[in-house]
């Protein structure tokens, strides 16, 4: 169980090499910037293909080159928080987080999409954003674009999350007040996750594993 990859792939400056596994527990990746951190990302959500390697969730093959098995993206099941939360500027807090649902066929193999509607209000109540489901998303505050991008990368109920640098654009105070949620948040995650920093504070305070990458490998 868990998730397990191996990933070759030759970039502009050196060759990313990375081999890792995980069970629901998180995983920290640190490392200075352009070291391939937001690459391995990519190539586990399917939005960037490996040269080499194997990406398996649960033992269910999602990438082998040798096989050459590549489940695309949107089947992948996977939740992604990109670094700059990417939200949709013209739509509602709620209309970004069911957002998820819209392209999700496979309803009926996990749950019914009203089991998952009803989810997607848990996750509103739980990350203190029921008020603000009618606001646009871009009359809230960063704290609050990083709740709404957690939600969204959550309410599919992916088997796999992924945070590139979730907190960065939170000004301090905001970051310790996030900080607490998500410390709680994540008891109660249970899937494998993996988070992005260059803060070693939020490696002290999450990490269940933590990996440092330097030029495509890990330290
Ligand atoms: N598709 C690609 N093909 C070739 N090279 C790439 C590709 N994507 C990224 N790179 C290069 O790979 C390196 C790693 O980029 P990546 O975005 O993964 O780094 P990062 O560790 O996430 O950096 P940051 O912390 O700044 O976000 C960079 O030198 C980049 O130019």
């Amino acid at each position: 169980m868990g998730v397990s990859f191996k990933l070759f792939k030759k970039l502009n400056y050196f060759d990313l090499d990375v081999e890792f596994s995980i069970e629901n527990e998180l995983l920290v990746i640190e490392g200075s910037s352009g070291a391939g951190k937001t690459t391995i990302l990519n190539c586990l959500a399917g939005i960037v293909t490996a040269d080499e390697g194997k990406i398996t969730i649960d033992e269910k093959v999602l990438f082998s080159h040798t096989d050459k098995v590549n489940i695309p993206a949107e089947k992948r099941n996977i939740g992604y928080l990109f670094q700059n939360y990417a939200l949709f500027p013209n739509m509602t807090v709620k209309q970004n987080i069911l957002y998820g649902l819209k392209n999700k066929r496979e309803y009926k193999k996990k749950a019914t999409r009203k089991e998952l509607l009803e989810y997607a209000g848990y996750m509103m109540e739980t990350l203190g954003l029921s008020h603000l489901a009618d606001k646009n998303s871009n009359a809230i505050s960063g704290g609050e674009k990083q709740r709404v991008a957690l939600a969204r990368a959550m309410v599919t109920r992916p088997s796999l999350l992924l945070l590139d640098e979730p907190f960065s654009a939170l000004d301090e105070n905001t970051k310790s007040k996030i900080y607490d949620e998500f410390r709680d948040f994540k008891e109660s995650l249970n899937i494998p996750t993996i988070l992005i920093t260059h803060n070693h504070r939020e490696t002290q305070l999450f990490a269940d594993k933590n990996i440092t990458l330097k030029e495509g490998r890990i330290l």
